[in-house]
Order: C-alpha cells, then sequence, then structure tokens
C-alpha cells in the first residue's frame, strides 16, 4: 500500500468509532479527507443523525457536499469526539499539527472535545518530533518583527508562502514554519511559543489524544495514549 492508500485504510476504520447522534469534530487534511468521505457513506446509508463542527472551511464544504449536516463550535454545547490527522507523532503522543495550516481551528476544537482520535500512516509515528517543521500562525500586523525574533532565538523560522503570497489561514492570518530540527522538551518550547506577542497558536498539540489509528502495512493499528 502507498501513503495515500494507508490514508484512506485509517480513514475509513476511524468513522468505526462513530455512533448515531454524535456532535463530531472534523480535523483537515488529506487524511481525513478520506475520513469525511467515510463518514457521508454512512450517513447516507445508515441515515444517522450527526452533527459536525469542521476545523477549516475546506472540511465545511466537504461535509456538506455529502449531506453531513454542520454548525459552528459556538453552536454546539459539546462535543463527543474530534477526528483529525497530524504531521508527527512521538513516543509519549505528543504531536505536531498544522501543515494544512488549520491548527488553530483544529486546537480549539480537540480541546472542547470529549474524546480525540487522529489518523496517520506510518510515516508520522516518530521518536523525537521536529523532523517537520513546526507551524505557527502569526498576525499578519508586525509579522516581519515576528519573524526576526524568532530567529534570533535559533528557529530558523520561514514564512510559509503560495509563490509571492502568504498562505493565509481561514482566520487570514499568516504562517511561520519553524525548521529548528529536534524538539527535546516540547512543554518548555510550548511555553516559549506561548509567551511572544503576535503568535496566535502553536502547532503543538501536548496531551490532547486519546488514541492514534496509525495505518500499517498489515493494516490499521489503534494505540491508545490516554
Ligand atoms: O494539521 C493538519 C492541518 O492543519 C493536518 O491534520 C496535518 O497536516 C496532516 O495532514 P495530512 O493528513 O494531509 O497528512
Amino acid at each position: 500500500m502507498d501513503q495515500n492508500q494507508l490514508k484512506e485504510l485509517v480513514g475509513k476504520e476511524a468513522v468505526k468509532f462513530v455512533e448515531d447522534g454524535m456532535i463530531l469534530g472534523l480535523g483537515t487534511g488529506s487524511t481525513v479527507k478520506y475520513m469525511v468521505d467515510a463518514l457521508g457513506e454512512r450517513v447516507k446509508n445508515e441515515h444517522l443523525s450527526i452533527v459536525g463542527v469542521a476545523t477549516s472551511d475546506r472540511t465545511a464544504k466537504q461535509a456538506e457536499s455529502l449531506g453531513i449536516e454542520i454548525k459552528q463550535l459556538d453552536e454546539v454545547d459539546h462535543l463527543d469526539l474530534t477526528i483529525d490527522g497530524a504531521d508527527e507523532i512521538d513516543d509519549h503522543f505528543q504531536g505536531i499539527k498544522g501543515g494544512g495550516a488549520a491548527h488553530l481551528w483544529e486546537k480549539i476544537v480537540a480541546i472542547n472535545s470529549t474524546k480525540n482520535i487522529w489518523i496517520v500512516d506510518e510515516s508520522k509515528m516518530v521518536h523525537t518530533l521536529g523532523k517537520f517543521p513546526l507551524p505557527l500562525e502569526v498576525i499578519p500586523f508586525g509579522s516581519t518583527h515576528v519573524l526576526e525574533k524568532l530567529d534570533k532565538m535559533g528557529f530558523r523560522p520561514e514564512f510559509r508562502m503560495n509563490g509571492d503570497e502568504h498562505v493565509l489561514t481561514d482566520s487570514k492570518n499568516y504562517i511561520i514554519d519553524l525548521h529548528m530540527g529536534e524538539i527535546e522538551d516540547p512543554e518548555k518550547l510550548a511555553n516559549t511559543l506561548n509567551g511572544i506577542v503576535g503568535v496566535v497558536e502553536h502547532g503543538l498539540f501536548l496531551n490532547v489524544v486519546n488514541e492514534v489509528i496509525v495505518g500499517r502495512q498489515d493494516g490499521p493499528e489503534v494505540l491508545h495514549a490516554r
């Protein structure tokens, strides 16, 4: 199986955790796209009454096109389960997210969810975080100064661009990727980044996930994190 087939495998596996009547957080990314397709199938075939809260405009559009009811986070009083992808997951189930520039909404949805499941192909499982660049969502105003500050701190920051244009998040902010290499102490780094004015949110997801479904060549493996 290639990487896309593994993503499809875990996408399909994840929707087995969905029960009728649930309010679901729907993540963002290519793996989640497979999951939303599979969820749409279940909703159609089994006439499930579920509500989705999307972590990006693109996921909302896809879900609605498949007949899945979408509500805003503030329109629901709780979320039963959120299913999302990840860019890296370490030995302690700490993660990096934001490769799809959606980590701000993803984190807000995740922390309001009773349970979080991440779906990844096996290439995302690492011993130590940091090979994947760490995304930061930053306010455009004064962002060059934020970049310079991060550079002086040794984080090797880079604006995420699409040609000559900044990549814009759904909240119309910019993304700065940190190419800093191995992250020895994710908690300490998260605290440092939380203290930088202009940084809205970083892509470290610490102590968030409950279960990880890993797509392996011999089938999906479910790992219990907490
Ligand atoms: O955090 C994310 C988007 O902001 C995605 O979950 C992450 O980038 C994984 O994406 P993919 O499933 O396409 O590999």
